[in-house]
């Protein structure tokens, strides 16, 4: 790993296809100087944009452009980097890079890992992991409340909250640390010191900074809807408005939709994964019926189940046998996970519903708006997207551990008498897991994991 680390690397840090510039990066811990000489065939003074011809090992010109040399430490990856910000063509950039492999080749430069300048940065401090997991949100953001937050968690804005945290879950481990130092004192400590009311505080403080993550993580995650039910009850007709697209086939015709189709799309700036499935029947048909299996599968995958009932046929003998065999084999979903909705309302009478029945049309558009509002009160969505950051699921689990040994911790201190080491132990799980956000504590394995998900030349 650590040889690894220390051979200098290159990418190309555009994404590849047809841009006006492109950029080759190459970062090193190593002077570059060796590299410079062959390829820009000058010095190159620190930090300032050089307008010059790129040489292959002839002393040909790949192209004409600007070479940038930020010096360690003081560059994004904190080692020396070479950028050469050339004409964007997908070919003259892969020319330089392999021209950079070739004059780098006396350096035992090779191509970067995805991610890899990224874990560089992070490894020499210039970001916490939090933020580096931030770079890899931006470029990935698939609504604009996505990356405006991804931006506020790159500039550290999660960052600051759980160093926030840890300050103060450092000042109550201190006190313990030092009384434990002195037995004597110990009973009094709990009491003096105000452990309890500490953590109490800690605990709310931390519980806030829980659901701001949250928000943040269904922010970045989305949630994977599902629309199912029995055949025309207008479940395609429903994604299409949702999508304001015509994207799934819409008839009359019971068992128009086989196959899955699926769309993202965005309520106030989440992410919703929408799914229109075959409707819910047994039949003869071969290739409903593989259709209908995989409605099934969709259905056991949903954040949301949203399940459709047909106004215009509740109530009739063969719909309602219908709807038992199907409740039946809904009863293994959560029932928070599902939502039902009444289609079809402008056809309807709508008397004997069940109270707060979802009514929609599809059609009229009724009931729509009320359906992306429950949509998102489903999953917790209460957020305004103005302040929030992005966050991940790991960054909320780690978060939930923390508060775990806290309470832990306030269940050993409430005891008669404390057991003050298992107090301390608890506190100190508490500010690893905690650490586990920011890198502080962190596995070589968990990073790895982290950081192949980027793209490459990042
Ligand atoms: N051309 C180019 N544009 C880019 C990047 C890049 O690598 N190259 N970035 C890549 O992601 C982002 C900018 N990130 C950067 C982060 C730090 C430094 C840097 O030079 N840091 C020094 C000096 C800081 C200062 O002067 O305040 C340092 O940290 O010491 C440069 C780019 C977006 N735009
Ligand atoms: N009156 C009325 N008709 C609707 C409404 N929504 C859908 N329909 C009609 O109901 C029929 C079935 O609509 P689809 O959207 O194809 O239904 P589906 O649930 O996807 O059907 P399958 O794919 O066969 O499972 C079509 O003729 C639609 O025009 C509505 O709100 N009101
Ligand atoms: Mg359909």
């Amino acid at each position: 790993m650590l040889s690894q680390r220390q051979a200098p690397i290159a990418a190309i840090a555009t994404a590849p296809g047809r841009g006006a510039v492109g950029i080759v990066r190459v970062s090193s811990p190593q002077d570059l100087t060796p590299l410079i000489d062959a390829i820009c065939a000058r010095q190159l003074r620190p930090r300032e944009a050089t307008y010059l011809p790129f040489c292959d090992a002839q002393g040909q010109a790949i192209d004409q452009g600007l070479a940038l040399l930020f010096p360690a430490p003081h560059s994004y990856t904190g080692e020396h980097v070479l950028e050469l910000q050339a004409h964007g063509g997908p070919v003259v950039l892969q020319l330089l890079l392999a021209r950079c492999m070739e004059a780098g080749a006396g350096l035992n430069i090779r191509l970067a890992e995805p991610g890899e300048f990224t874990q560089r940065a992070f490894l020499n401090g210039k970001l916490d992991l939090a933020q580096a997991e931030a770079v890899s949100d931006l470029i990935d953001a698939s609504t604009e409340a996505a990356a405006r937050s991804a931006g506020r968690a790159l500039a550290g804005a999660l960052s600051k909250e759980v160093g926030e945290l840890r300050d103060a879950l450092i000042k109550l481990r201190m006190l313990v640390e030092a009384t434990l130092d002195f037995p004597e004192e110990e009973i009094d400590f709990l009491q003096q010191a105000d452990a309890m009311g500490r953590l109490a505080h800690l605990q709310a403080r931390l519980d806030a900074v829980l659901d701001r993550t949250q928000q943040g993580a269904l922010l970045r995650e989305g949630i994977k809807v599902v629309l199912a039910g029995q055949p025309n009850v207008g479940k395609s007709s429903l994604l299409n408005a949702l999508a304001g697209a015509e994207l799934a086939i819409v008839t009359a015709v019971a068992g128009t939709t086989r196959d899955k189709v699926s769309q993202t799309i965005q309520i106030e700036g989440v992410p919703l994964h929408i799914s229109d499935t075959a409707g819910l029947r047994d039949t003869d048909d071969e290739v409903e019926r593989i259709g209908v299996a995989r409605s099934w599968e969709a259905i056991a995958d949903a954040d949301v189940l949203l399940f459709m009932h047909d106004l215009t046929r509740v109530g009739q003998p063969a719909y309602e046998a219908e709807d038992k065999l199907i409740s039946a084999r809904l009863a293994n979903v959560p029932a928070e996970r599902i939502l039902q909705v009444f289609n079809k309302a402008d056809a309807a009478q709508l008397e004997g519903l069940p109270d707060g029945a979802l009514l929609l049309s599809t059609k009229s558009g009724v009931g729509l708006a009320e359906l992306r509002q429950r949509l998102l009160q489903q999953v917790g969505w209460h957020a305004t997207p103005e302040g929030l950051f992005i966050a991940r699921e790991r960054h909320v689990q780690a978060l939930k551990r923390t508060r775990e040994h806290l309470v832990l911790a306030m269940a050993v201190a409430s005891q008669e008498p404390p057991a003050l080491d298992l107090f301390a132990e608890e506190l100190r799980l508490s500010h690893d897991a905690l650490g586990e956000i920011t890198g502080t504590f962190s596995a070589d394995e968990l990073l790895g994991e982290i950081f192949s998900k980027f793209c490459i030349g990042k």
